[in-house]
């Protein structure tokens, strides 16, 4: 079970709120300047991925007594018992173990007297045989076609995952092309059959539950499209396979037992791209390139269990967010990746983050009284930079970014990648320096402004820096990588969790729009005029109905 400790009645709370207020008045380039070794000190390695935290308003001592906050809220504990797969995920009564997904050591993991590890060995032996058939071209349509297509149909956590890590590992690819539809507007799974030819595509309908409503209504339309391109002579035993945790319902929907791809209760559907929901994953770039996914994962799982939280680079990332999200008042974090094949990545963390953290309930069942997740957003760089970060630079509101890069490229093509990572640089520098009234002052003179026009002018164009950044530099984006930087966030947002006293397992706040949606369905179809909901409600039913009337 978890440790349930209010963080805020702690002893190195006390300790923060003081370093806060003599840190707020102080800013980095003083910090900069005052110890040439800042960058030594405030940067940490695993394996070729560097995480410079040296962009941030804090000093030894702030580091210090935000491990000491994880201390006092026996993290340690709270992160034993997530790997033992003790059911820790209290509202649902289960236990949280997509690190056993990723277990390469294979060491038993036992969850009501069972090791788990045998049948994941098991289904990830299953995926690996169907793969190699579609891959290879042996799994056949019902024409006795080759599979050339494959539509990952499936939402949130059954898409986002698939979806970003496939777009991520584009270079990887094998001659299977994934598409991914989620939303029930009809719009994306019409536009994405159009380009198909049914003879050579699978469906994977992705479902933990196997009764999400846009998941099966898109599944239900992908059958139907499918049977009517056929003419009838499709057989949906070999163009529909499923990948689930309700077998009952999968057979249901007419997919046979061997093509149906199983997982357990105790992966989130937030962190199940590791379990046969991934298997759209595999299915594009391979099983060898899965496994090295896992094996990156597994090797940060390792990092996060093992290193002092002084070194420890998910612990002290979700320390220097609560720094500030908890002391300096940022609503919000931004994921910036330089990186064009990271393009959903921020998204993906919206999920991940605000799914797990969006909570205001603690451990014990009381209102929290402080801030807990913040909101995630992000854009790749350089796109953002032409967008909003004016904002960042010069608004009113901090926002702590993460700037995410590759040494290398996948596409070396000319000077784009120096001028990307001049750009990176470039960013995370102007963003803690800024520029001051006196160095504008000096630049407009020395172009040759007047001082009515300096006074005038100068005032817009100072950037009072002392942004925070976390810059997170690799080698490359390969599986392995990914694997890492996708587990170093996943764990990042569980110690939040764990000091924010929240349970970051559950999802209780995605059900009431989804309870009234099914309340106000049949609405939309019936005759009569809708009185039942408040007047904004009622007014645009009504207004809906009338206007698809006409
Ligand atoms: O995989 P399922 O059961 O279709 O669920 C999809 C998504 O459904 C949402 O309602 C949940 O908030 C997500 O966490 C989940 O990933």
């Amino acid at each position: 079970m978890l440790p349930k400790h209010n963080p805020t009645t702690t002893e190195a709370w006390q300790k923060l709120e003081i370093q806060f207020m003599t840190l707020q008045a102080s800013h980095m380039r003083e910090l900069f300047a005052e110890d040439p070794h800042r960058f030594e000190t405030l940067h940490a390695r695993f394996e070729d991925i560097l995480v410079d935290y040296s962009k941030n308003l804090v000093i030894d001592e702030t580091l210090k007594d935000l491990i000491a906050l994880a201390d006092e809220v026996e993290l340690k504990d709270a992160i034993n018992a997530m790997f033992r797969g003790e059911k820790i995920n209290q509202t649902e009564g289960r236990s949280v173990l997509h690190t056993a997904l990723r277990n390469r050591s294979n060491s038993p993991i036992v969850v009501d007297g069972e090791d788990v590890m045998p049948e994941v060995n098991r289904v990830l032996k299953q995926m690996k045989t169907f793969s190699g058939k579609v891959l290879d071209g042996s799994w056949k349509g019902y024409s006795g076609k080759a599979i050339t297509d494959i539509v990952n149909i499936g939402i949130g956590g059954s898409d986002l995952g698939p979806y970003m890590v496939t777009e991520a590992l584009r270079p990887y690819w094998k001659n299977i092309t994934p598409h991914f539809v989620s939303n029930v507007d009809g719009t994306h799974i019409a536009e994405t059959v159009k380009k198909l030819n049914p003879e050579t595509t699978l469906f994977i309908i992705a479902s933990k539950t196997f009764t999400t409503q846009e998941t099966m209504t898109n599944a239900e339309s992908a059958r139907g499209w499918f049977l009517e391109k056929t003419g009838g002579k499709g057989e949906v035993a070999k163009h529909f396979v499923a990948v689930s945790t309700n077998e009952k319902e999968v057979t249901k929907f007419g997919i046979a037992p061997e093509n149906m791809f199983v997982f357990w209760d105790w992966v989130g559907g937030r962190y199940s791209l590791w379990s046969s929901i991934g298997l759209s994953i595999i299915c594009t770039i391979g099983f060898e390139n899965f496994e090295q996914l896992l094996d990156g994962a597994h090797a940060m799982d390792n990092h996060f269990k093992d290193e002092p939280f002084d070194k420890n680079i998910p612990v002290i990332l979700a320390l220097l967010g609560i720094w500030h999200n908890n002391f300096f008042g940022a609503a919000s974090e931004a994921i910036l990746p330089y990186d064009q094949y990271l393009h959903r990545f921020a998204a993906y963390f919206q999920q991940g983050n605000m799914e797990s953290n969006g909570k205001s309930t603690d451990r014990e069942g009381k209102p929290v009284t402080y801030q807990t997740g913040p909101i995630i957003w992000g854009e790749p760089g350089t796109n953002g930079q032409h967008a909003f970060y004016q904002l960042i630079h010069q608004g009113t509101k901090v926002i702590p970014c993460d700037f995410i890069a590759p040494a290398i490229s996948h596409n070396p093509i000319g000077d784009h990648h120096d001028k990307l990572l001049s750009n990176f640089f470039a960013q995370t520098e102007a963003l803690m320096k800024g520029k001051t009234l006196e160095e504008v002052q000096a630049e407009l003179a020395a172009n040759g402004m007047s001082k009515d026009e300096i006074a005038l002018h100068a005032p817009f164009r100072v950037f009072e820096g002392n942004r925070p950044t976390n810059s997170i530099l690799f080698r490359e984006l390969t599986p392995r990588t990914l694997g890492s930087l996708i587990a170093m966030y996943e764990h990042k947002i569980f110690t939040q969790g764990v000091i924010w006293n929240v349970f970051s397992f559950d999802q209780w706040g995605v059900e009431l729009g989804k309870v009234l949606a099914k309340k106000i369905l049949p609405e939309l179809t019936s005759k009569e005029e809708i009185t039942s909901h408040d007047s904004s409600t009622n007014g645009l039913i009504n207004e809906f109905k009338r206007l698809k009337s006409v």
